[in-house]
């Protein structure tokens, strides 16, 4: 028997199957070892969202063993996968998805390299014209939280609300990214990587240059509304389905 709409269920069953295959993507980024790491996505029009069980390895990942999840972190009861323990990172997704209403999608890793720059407590500079471009000026630092409860989330919050980056490096812990998109979190997540790589390798022969702040904001313009295609996702123009979670 179907809990919700039949419009909703057709939705979760998307997220579901978008989420579950986009934890491949993290082990095809070489972002996460064993269990480290989650995707979450936000179902559109409903007050939802599916996570991953807890602890459970990628290759056993499926839609039926995604876990749907109401705003307040709660699974819910009688769903596919609910008799499974969700991620431990679910409050902090689901806080995240309260307060953020833009967002469709969260992810959390514990990649080499950003997760170097979190134990240090240290921004990622804006060297690189690919960070302009996806990130609009440096990575910033959240706050060291507790893993379990919503602590998390709100530093997540705390942090990117107003900031143009959609990755944080929450301290001592790693980088949590958004997206309107899974997908497109799950991008961020692979970018903040890339790019936290990139500027340590710089740091360790010498100073890096500064990207002037004209030049960061025509580049973060130029890829917001110019760089790819009109219909993909971040595009403003792009007048996406409200029921698309691609
Ligand atoms: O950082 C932590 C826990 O230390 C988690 O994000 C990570 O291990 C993934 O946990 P889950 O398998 O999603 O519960």
């Amino acid at each position: 028997m179907s809990t919700f709409g039949p419009q909703i269920e057709v939705a979760i069953a998307r997220v579901r199957a978008d989420v579950a295959k986009l934890h491949g993507e993290l082990v095809r980024a070489g972002l996460v070892v064993w269990t480290g790491g989650n995707v979450s996505g936000r179902v559109p029009g409903a007050e939802l969202f599916v996570i991953k069980p807890s602890g459970v390895a990628y290759d056993e990942l499926a839609p039926e063993n995604m876990i749907l999840c109401d705003l307040g972190g709660e699974v819910v009861a009688g769903t596919p996968g609910s008799e499974r323990a969700s991620s431990s990172d679910t409050a902090a997704h689901a806080h995240v998805y309260r307060h953020m209403p833009e967002v469709g999608g969260v992810v959390h890793t514990h990649s080499t390299y950003a997760t170097a720059w979190a134990a240090r407590g240290e921004e990622i500079p804006c060297v690189l014209t690919a960070m302009a471009d996806e990130f609009g000026g440096p990575i910033p630092v959240g706050p060291f939280a507790i893993i379990g409860d919503d602590s998390i989330g709100r530093g997540i919050v705390e942090t990117l609300a107003g900031h143009r980056s959609r990755a944080v490096l929450m301290q001592n812990h790693g980088p949590f990214t958004i997206g309107v998109t899974p997908k497109d979190a799950v991008k961020a997540a692979v970018m903040v990587e890339d790019v936290a790589r990139t500027v340590h390798l710089a740091r360790a022969q010498g100073e890096p240059i500064p990207i002037p702040q004209a030049s960061i904001d025509a580049l973060y313009e130029r890829y917001q509304n110019v760089y790819g295609q009109t219909g993909d996702a971040r595009r403003p123009e792009a007048g996406r389905d409200p029921a698309s979670t691609a």
